[in-house]
């Protein structure tokens, strides 16, 4: 299981979020990632763990002012990026952009979507994974895998029709380890989570909680 930490724009310090998860994946040998704000990149990715963008441009090099490269995300230090988050939608001509600038820099791919049948969609643009993430579950109480399991089920079965190399990962409201649990038996490789470890008042000990039943 993945475990894919995104600070999205909470008021957290990155710094001790991405300590805690470097020391958690290493003492628990569970794959752990944190995507900070592009400008925190380098910052986190200089503590030693898995390092994501949220985000990345579909330009370029050239005159694309406030684009993120990919380039730029990879030199920072990146080796992932999130694409098309529920709060960052993007068209589809650009999220097939980003994928490309995404493999020129060398980086891996999760693509968002809402729903099963954008699952389908995002699966064939061929990214490493995708994620299915319900809107009116982000940033609430109760997780995607107990709230609404049979669409974790429909997005791992939406993914595989289109391509069996496809991860799917789910997210919203993920904050346990049972929570965790549950995704893994629904058919998800991995989890985006947000609020569960960014807001937490002891991040180390929510990312202990989210692998303890792994
Ligand atoms: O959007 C999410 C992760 O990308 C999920 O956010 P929460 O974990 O806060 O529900």
């Amino acid at each position: 299981m993945f475990i894919l930490v995104n600070l999205k724009a909470y008021p957290c310090d990155p710094i001790e979020v991405a300590t805690a998860a470097r020391d958690v994946a290493e003492e628990s040998d569970v794959r752990i990632a944190v995507a900070p704000q592009a400008a925190h990149l380098s910052a986190v990715a200089e503590t030693g763990v898995e390092t994501w963008a949220q985000h990345v441009s579909p330009n370029e090099h050239g005159s694309h002012t406030g684009s993120t490269l990919a380039e730029a995300a990879a030199d920072a230090g990146a080796t992932g990026t999130l694409l098309n988050h529920s709060e960052k939608r993007m068209k589809l001509a650009d999220i097939d952009a980003s994928l490309d600038a995404a493999e020129r820099a060398d980086l891996e791919t999760i693509v968002c979507a809402n729903n099963p049948t954008q699952i389908g969609a995002a699966a064939a643009l061929a990214p490493d994974a995708v994620a299915v993430e319900p809107p009116e579950l982000i940033g609430g109480d109760v997780s995607v895998s107990t709230a609404d399991p049979g669409i974790v089920e429909d997005a791992v079965d939406a993914a595989a029709a289109v391509d069996e190399n496809v991860d799917v990962f789910c997210g919203a409201g993920v904050s346990t380890g049972d929570d965790v649990v549950a995704a893994g038996d629904l058919g998800a490789t991995g989890i985006l989570l947000a609020s569960g470890v960014a807001k937490a008042d002891d991040p180390k000990a929510a990312l202990e909680d989210l692998v303890s039943g792994l």
